[in-house]
């Protein structure tokens, strides 16, 4: 599913307006009742105040506000701006809304209170720069009041991109986005407002949306991931599911590589070989002993021989031995490449090296470690998320996933993959060198890289929210519960 700004959105109502000769006040109709049924069917017979602002927000509240009523729901309607104000297919829908015999007054801070639920259609995709009055102050009261607040397409005031909330922005407790996921809401601190969000369809054609819509940001779903899983055939042989190199550990922090190394064997590698400090073979062999084990100190020319994917970083520690290798590895080794954690370190120097490989290259990074890439810092980096992955893949031409909630994974096209699954117990240490050793098993299996990364992705995060569905804290989630759990999260994908 693709995921729009604003004036993408725009553009797509246009498309299907001017190209195609739907009415937008056929959408707008449609936008209402099908929000209107949602509130109906999700939140049962309470006391409404549909809330209404001067742009087409606004018309989806006169939409809704008659549906209501002809429900025999209790609804009362508070307009912000003057009646004259209401404009185009708004003030259509207003004027049937009038003549249908129902009725509004102007906003009502007493109304507005004595509602269950608050509709709010007051701004949509149409906001622009910092709240005006009155809304700015009509947002801080119904901000105090205790009401459920269900906002329309956006909270009112959150623009539908990637630029900052501003201030005053109202805090929904739902919305329902109209037709496409907007932007905003896999940006942080932007999502928090949504509340819990559900994208409501409107008849919005296909083809409106194909041949509109260019950015080429989409969501990555459970039926994607289920779509392309690949089928591991009964005659294959281990030979056919990816042979995986994993550079990872050393005397100091052998857990980094025990957790990759049997993510990846969990994962359905087919052969997984660790080239490690030979000081923790021991604690390695206790934890997978499925992996085969090479001593760092030897040849690097032999280890890569052969080997589908690589992955190198976790628990290498920064030092001139990690860069050199990835440099090597980077010029000499002919297979795709995962780089992560500590071998992320100076890649700005790999640069044209990286554009000139044939096969892929697939970096990792934490919005710390993209910071350090891009000389900026992890605040700069959380505000520009989409922009600066899509920037850096097509620069270096390479899969670049940033890690966050919200995970995107950009493509060397441009293209950017967001994952939505996961929550707050994999933001802990342990947790992204899992998420290597999957995307190495993963490269392994599939054909696309990018689908077998965002795949990856996608199961790290569904993994996570399977253990904390079963009833299980998320503060107490590690990364080895969830490869451990990796066999149950895989039956039901395939089932
Ligand atoms: N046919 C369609 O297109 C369909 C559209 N649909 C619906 O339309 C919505 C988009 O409608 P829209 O473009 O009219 O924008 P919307 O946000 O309602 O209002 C803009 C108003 O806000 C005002 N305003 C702006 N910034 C402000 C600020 N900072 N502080 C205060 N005020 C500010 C601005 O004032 P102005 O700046 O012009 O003076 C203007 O009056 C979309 O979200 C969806 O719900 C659906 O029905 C499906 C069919
Ligand atoms: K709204």
């Amino acid at each position: 599913m693709k995921v729009v700004t604003g004036e993408e959105m725009k553009a797509v109502d246009r498309y299907a307006i001017e190209k195609i000769g739907i009415d937008g006040r056929i959408l707008m109709e449609n936008a209402g009742r099908v929000a209107a049924k949602n509130i109906m069917k999700n939140f049962g017979r309470q006391k409404v105040c549909v809330l209404i602002g001067s742009g087409n927000n606004g018309g989806d509240g006169f939409v809704i506000a008659k549906v209501l009523q002809e429900n025999d729901y209790d609804v009362s309607v508070c307009v912000i701006p003057e009646r004259d104000e209401i404009k185009g297919d708004a003030e259509y829908h207003m004027n049937i809304y009038l003549n249908s015999g129902f009725s509004f007054t102007q906003y009502d801070q007493d109304v507005a209170e004595s509602a269950d639920i608050i509709v709010d259609t007051m701004l949509g995709t149409g906001i622009k720069g910092e709240i005006r009055s009155p809304y700015k102050e009509i947002f801080g009261e119904l901000d105090k009041m205790d009401n459920t607040i269900i906002s329309v397409d956006l909270p009112s005031g959150v623009p539908a991109d990637e630029s900052p909330v501003p201030e005053h922005a109202l805090q929904a407790d739902y919305t329902l986005i109209i037709g496409l996921p907007k932007l905003s809401y896999y940006t942080y601190p932007a999502r928090k407002y949504y509340g819990e969000a559900k994208v409501i369809h409107i008849g919005l054609p296909k083809k409106a949306i194909d041949e509109t819509v260019q950015s080429n940001i989409m969501l990555w779903s459970h039926e994607d991931t289920k779509n392309h899983w690949p089928a591991r055939v009964d005659d294959s042989h281990k030979g056919s599911h990816g042979k995986v190199g994993i550079i990872a550990g050393s005397a100091g922090m052998p857990g980094a590589a025990v957790l990759t190394t049997s993510a990846a064997v969990r994962s359905g590698a087919g052969l997984t070989q660790l080239n490690t400090h030979g000081n923790i073979f021991g604690s390695v062999v206790n934890h997978v002993p499925e992996a085969t084990l090479f001593d760092r100190k030897d040849d690097l020319e032999s280890f890569i021989e052969g080997k589908d994917v690589i992955a190198i970083g976790p628990g290498l520690g920064v030092n001139g031995e990690t860069s050199r290798t990835v440099e090597y590895l980077v010029n000499e080794y002919e297979g795709t490449l995962v780089i992560d954690a500590d071998g992320l370190t100076r890649l700005e120097q790999l640069k044209m090296q990286i554009k000139k490989r044939q096969a892929p290259v697939v970096i990792s990074p934490h919005p710390g470690e993209m910071a350090r890439l891009i000389d900026s810092s992890s605040g700069e980096v959380n505000k520009n998320r989409f922009r600066i992955s899509r920037e850096i893949a097509m620069e270096y031409g390479m899969h670049v996933v940033l890690k966050g909630p919200n995970t995107l994974v950009a493509t060397p096209e441009g293209e950017i993959f967001i994952n939505d699954t996961g929550n707050a117990g994999l933001a802990k240490g342990g947790s992204g060198d899992v998420l290597t050793g999957m995307i190495a098993a993963f490269l392994g299996r599939y054909d696309q890289p990018q689908q077998a990364i965002s795949s990856a992705v996608y199961m790290h995060g569904f993994t996570a929210d399977y253990i904390s569905e079963a009833g299980i804290g998320v503060e107490t989630i590690t990364a080895s519960d969830l490869i451990d759990n990796l066999r149950h999260t895989f039956h039901l994908i395939r089932n």
